[in-house]
């Protein structure tokens, strides 16, 4: 019989603020909430969503299992006539990584940022109605950072008005594109262009990969999957390809125009749009990335947290002498709170950064259709370092979620071994998170050395501007509460930042050669540029808990998140606080008395703040983390699923079983 009872009800009657206002902070809206939550539910519902045991599939059926939901997918959202921001909460829900992720998340974006507006009327009407899919083929099998060092070309031939795209060597071979191994029809292949005998640099090319009659490569194209990925189910779902061109003719309009153009003539002309504007689906991807973070992190920490509170370990105040009774639950122990709660915040910390940077994004979208290039390189500086910064938090924090949950963590049917290794290559993907440091680095290292000539930074390094007073201004904390104070934690946090940078900056022009220098304090300028995020991260969590938040105690709740938040970065970083002076050893341990009073609000509020994600137990997928809190049967009865289980008696028994005990026996008996 099934067992309905809420086994967490205790720990949701705790809670001392408003769960749906909280649910529609964390949605970002209450239409957003209303939007997500109706198809969430719908998902869960048709059974053509529900979700196989992938980890036991093998990569053909698990590909296979693929396809078939995205076509449903595809089939639902027409049938339903879902409007666009129906149907990527559907592709959410549905949480199955296909062709269409790149389709959607890469080979439009490319179009749309790169192409002239009469190469988007021609290639966008198809791409929107999926009678073409695409990918984005970029990496190479020698180049993947090195974008500048790729090595497919794109040569211009005068005569019929075409351009040849050819893969010189093998490790021009393209690799890694989702969708392209087994099923795009198109890409948008990134090639050294060359004209008149001359290298122009990487651009953008629409090319034909397969036959839209009978899907077979078309003639000079060389195309297949990379192989299995890390982890069971998890990216194996995707089909990432190699591609090799022998010579490939495409027609001169399919190169992605609106940055630069080749002529009739075959002359090479560029507008003046910044060259960098070709990398700008890696801009729009990258910031996507970050909401990612957090959903992926959230979804790991309700898992933990959930669990945390069912499973009891060891004794407690009430058992008697024997140790007979209750045992503690092990949320209790003060261990896994310090464990788990600065992920919980971290999770909301990720979400309303995430939600900054659309805005930001949205905001240079708009600036650039007016020719404004200005927040350009702020942008990128942003979205490079918030992708790092946020992924590397979440993969760790989803490992560390998974140790949380002891042994059970381990098993596939805890969910959290498939979305640690569906989200650890976001890591890498949309660029290595410590060549983005690196990128973030250069950028603040020009802001430094700008002030000198008077100009004064702005948005999010606008801090760097008052370099004088953060440079010399000491921190007021002198006893646990005065951490506090929004303001207090902001001013730390900036002055280790531009302490570090300062130091950076200074070290530099101790190197007669400046790339010299850069490579040989790359790793501190890695560490200046993590500081310099954190910032960001921390401002705009700040920022939010100005606005008009409603609900009781939802404010205070975020309010004691943030401190969080802030706090065990300051625990975590105290080498880089101590040694910039930004804070002095007694206030470190101040920092670390007021955290355990932070956990202590946290605690009665625990399951309340991950039910404000609103997830299903459908897109939770996870026996551990289900909302009743009914873990034990749930374990047990997927156990029995496992396809070992078929059979009490298993298959190689007689061939390698009986023989073993068979020639034990024998020995015995000798
Ligand atoms: C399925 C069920 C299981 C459960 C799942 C559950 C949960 C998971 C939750 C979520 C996750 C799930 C799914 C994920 C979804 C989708 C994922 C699917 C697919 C992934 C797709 C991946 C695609 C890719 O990876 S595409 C390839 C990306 N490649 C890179 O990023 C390459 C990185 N390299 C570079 O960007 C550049 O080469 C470089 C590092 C920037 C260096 O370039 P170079 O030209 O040499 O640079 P510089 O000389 O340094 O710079 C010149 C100049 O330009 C400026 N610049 C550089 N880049 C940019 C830019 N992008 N925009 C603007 N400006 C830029 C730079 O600052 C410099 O400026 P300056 O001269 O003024 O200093
Ligand atoms: C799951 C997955 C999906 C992908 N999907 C796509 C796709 O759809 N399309 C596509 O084009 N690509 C895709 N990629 C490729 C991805 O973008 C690249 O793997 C990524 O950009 C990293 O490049 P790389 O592999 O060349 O790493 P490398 O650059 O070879 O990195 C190896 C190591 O070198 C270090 N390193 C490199 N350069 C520097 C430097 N300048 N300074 C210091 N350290 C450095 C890195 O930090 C790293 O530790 C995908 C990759 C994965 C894993």
């Amino acid at each position: 019989m099934e067992d309905t009872v809420d086994h967490l009800a205790h720990e949701r009657s705790k809670a001392q603020f408003n769960v749906e206002e909280m649910k529609i902070i964390w949605a970002g809206s209450l239409h957003a909430l209303q939007v997500s939550d109706r198809i969430a539910k719908l998902v869960a519902s048709d059974p053509g969503f529900g979700k196989e045991n992938r980890a036991v599939l093998s990569r053909k059926d698990l590909f296979k299992s693929a396809l078939k939901k995205a076509a449903y997918v595809w089939k639902r959202i027409n049938e339903l006539g879902l409007s666009e921001e129906e149907t990527s909460w559907l592709r959410f829900y549905v949480d199955e990584l296909a062709y269409d992720y790149v389709h959607w998340g890469m080979f439009v974006p490319a179009i749309k940022g790169s192409a002239t507006e009469e190469q988007q009327n021609k290639w966008l009407p198809l791409a929107n109605t999926m009678q073409i899919i695409g990918t984005y083929a970029q990496t190479e099998l020698g180049h993947g950072s090195n974008v500048r060092g790729l090595e497919t070309t794109a040569t211009f031939d005068p005569v019929t008005d075409e351009f040849i795209i050819h893969s010189p060597t093998l490790t021009s071979s393209k690799w890694w594109p989702g969708g392209l191994g087994k099923v795009a029809t198109h890409a948008v292949v990134y090639a050294q262009l060359i004209t008149d005998g001359k290298e122009y640099g990487v651009n953008g090319f629409l090319v034909q990969i397969r036959s839209l009659d009978d899907h077979f490569p078309l003639p000079g194209i060389t195309v297949g999957d990379i192989g299995m990925k890390f982890g069971s189910g998890a990216f194996n779902s995707m089909d990432n390809g190699v591609l090799r061109f022998d010579r490939v003719r495409i027609p001169r309009n399919q190169m992605l125009m609106r940055v630069s153009k080749v002529t009739r003539e075959g002359k090479y002309v560029e507008s003046n749009i910044p060259k960098q504007i070709i990398y700008g689906a890696m801009v729009y991807v990258r910031q996507t990335i970050v909401a990612d973070a957090s959903i992926a992190l959230s979804r790991a920490v309700c898992i933990a947290t959930r669990y945390s509170a069912v499973r009891r370990q060891f004794g407690s105040p009430q058992n008697d002498q024997n140790g007979n009774g209750i045992e503690t639950q092990v949320i209790d122990y003060k261990t896994q709170q310090s464990r788990l709660f600065p992920l919980l915040a971290s999770a909301y910390a990720f979400r309303f950064v995430g939600e900054w940077l659309k805005w930001l994004y949205t905001d240079l979208i708009q600036k650039l259709e007016g020719n404004d290039f200005s927040t350009l390189p702020e942008v990128h500086a942003c979205t490079a370092g918030l992708k790092s910064l946020t992924t590397s938090a979440a993969a760790d924090g989803i490992e560390e979620s998974r140790k949380l949950c002891g042994g059970h963590g381990y098993l596939s049917s805890s969910g959290l071994p498939e979305l640690y290794a569906t989200f650890v290559p976001a890591c890498t993907y949309e660029g290595d998170n410590v060549v983005l440091l690196l990128q973030v680095s250069r950028f603040l290292m020009k802001t430094i050395s700008q002030l000198q000539s008077g100009k004064k930074p702005t948005g999010t390094t606008a801090y760097i501007g008052h370099v004088e007073h953060l440079i010399q201004c000491g921190c007021n904390v002198k006893k646990a509460e005065d951490w506090l104070n929004l303001c207090v934690i902001l001013e730390a946090f900036e002055a280790r930042a531009i302490r570090l940078l300062v130091a950076c900056a200074e070290n530099l022009t101790k190197f007669a050669n400046p790339l010299q220098g850069f490579s040989e304090l790359s790793p501190d300028l890695v560490e200046a540029a993590v500081a310099h995020c954190q910032v960001i991260v921390v401002s705009k969590f700040i920022e939010k808990l100005q606005q008009n938040i409603q609900g009781i105690g939802v404010k205070q709740l975020l309010e004691t998140l943030c401190y969080i938040y802030s706090l065990n970065l300051i625990h975590k970083h105290l080498g880089d606080f101590l040694s910039t002076r930004s804070i002095t050893p007694k206030q470190a341990s101040l920092a670390s008395d007021q955290l355990r009073s932070l956990y202590a609000k946290v605690r009665p509020n625990a399951i309340a703040l991950v039910d404000a994600f609103n997830y299903t137990d459908h897109f939770l997928g996870s026996v551990l983390g289900s909302y009743d809190g009914n873990v034990y049967p749930k374990l047990y009865e997927e156990a029995w699923k496992d396809p070992l289980n078929e059979s009490v008696v298993p298959d190689g028994y007689h061939e390698n079983i009986r023989p073993v005990l068979k020639q034990q026996l024998q020995n015995a008996r000798l």
